[in-house]
C-alpha cells in the first residue's frame, strides 16, 4: 500500500523570513497529521525553514544541487552542504532546469547517482511538452527520461526514489491533465519501472503528479490508482492553498 506524498516546490519564491513564517503556520496546521509532506524552498531560505519545522515530520528538500561534491564550481551548492543543514531530499530534473538551464538526461543522471551515493532521497521530475504529446511521443519521452535518469540506480537504491510526472504544458498554466490522462501516464511509468526493475519495485514506487494541482482538483487526481501524491508549485506558496491539498482526503 503506497502512502500519499504531497510536496510543495516553491521555485524562486519566499525569502528566508517569509519561508519561516509559512513553515511555522504549516507545522501548527498539520499537528497530528500522518500525511507525508515535503517543502522545497530556495537554497538561502532552507536554513530558516529547517529551523521552523524542527520537531515536526515535514521534510525540507532542495530544488536542485550540483553534480559535484566540492571544488571550483562558482554559484553551485553541493549535497554535502545540504546534508550539513539536515536536508536529505533533493528535487532533480525539474522541467524548468531542463528547459531554461539546459539540463540533459545524462547530467540529471549524474546528479541522481551523486545524491544516492550521499544517501539522499531524490524526487526525479519527468514529463513531456505539448508538442511531444501532440506528436504522439509521450511514451517515447517518458521512456527516455526514466531510463536515462535512473541509469545505474540499483534496485536497493530505488527505495530512495520518488518520481514526479509533470507534463510541461500543465505547469503554471492552469491547465491540469485530466485525472484519467495523468493516471494513464503514471500507469505507463509504473509498467516501465517493472520492466527495468521488478514488479515489486514498481508497486512500491511513489509517483507524484505535478502541474496546476490545486485544492479543487487534488482529490480527483489523488483518488486515481497510480497517482500517489502531488508536486505543487503555485498553490504551495500559501498555507491557505496548500493545506487543503495536503488534507485532500479529509
Ligand atoms: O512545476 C510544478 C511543481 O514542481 C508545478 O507548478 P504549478 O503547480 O505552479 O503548475
Amino acid at each position: 500500500m503506497r502512502k500519499h506524498y504531497i510536496a510543495g516546490n516553491w521555485k524562486m519564491n519566499m525569502t528566508p523570513s517569509e519561508g519561516a513564517a509559512f513553515a511555522k503556520e504549516l507545522v501548527s496546521a498539520l499537528k497530528g497529521s500522518t500525511t507525508k509532506v515535503m517543502i522545497a524552498p530556495p537554497f538561502v531560505t532552507i536554513p530558516a525553514v529547517v529551523e521552523a519545522v524542527k520537531g515536526s515530520s515535514i521534510i525540507v528538500a532542495a530544488q536542485n544541487m550540483s553534480d559535484n561534491l566540492n571544488g571550483a564550481f562558482t554559484g553551485e551548492v553541493s549535497a554535502l552542504m545540504l546534508k550539513d543543514l539536515g536536508v536529505n531530499t533533493v528535487i532533480l530534473g525539474h522541467s524548468e532546469r531542463r528547459s531554461l538551464y539546459g539540463e540533459t538526461d545524462q547530467f540529471i543522471n549524474k546528479k541522481v547517482l551523486l545524491a544516492l551515493s550521499q544517501e539522499m532521497d531524490v524526487d526525479l521530475c519527468i514529463g513531456e511538452t505539448l508538442s511531444e504529446r501532440e506528436g504522439g511521443k509521450l511514451e517515447e519521452v517518458l521512456t527516455r527520461q526514466v531510463t536515462e535518469g535512473l541509469k545505474g540506480v540499483s534496485e536497493q537504491q530505488m527505495k530512495r526514489i520518488t518520481l514526479a510526472y509533470e507534463p510541461v504544458w500543465a505547469i503554471g498554466t492552469g491547465k491540469t491533465a485530466t485525472p484519467e490522462d495523468a493516471d494513464a501516464a503514471h500507469a505507463f511509468i509504473r509498467s516501465l519501472i517493472a520492466k527495468l526493475y521488478t514488479k515489486g519495485v514498481a508497486e512500491e514506487l511513489i509517483i507524484q503528479y505535478g502541474g496546476s494541482v490545486k485544492a479543487s482538483n487534488a482529490k480527483a487526481l489523488m483518488s486515481k490508482e497510480h497517482i500517489d501524491g502531488a508536486l505543487v508549485g503555485g498553490a504551495s506558496l500559501s498555507v491557505e492553498q496548500f493545506l487543503p491539498i495536503v488534507n485532500f482526503d479529509k
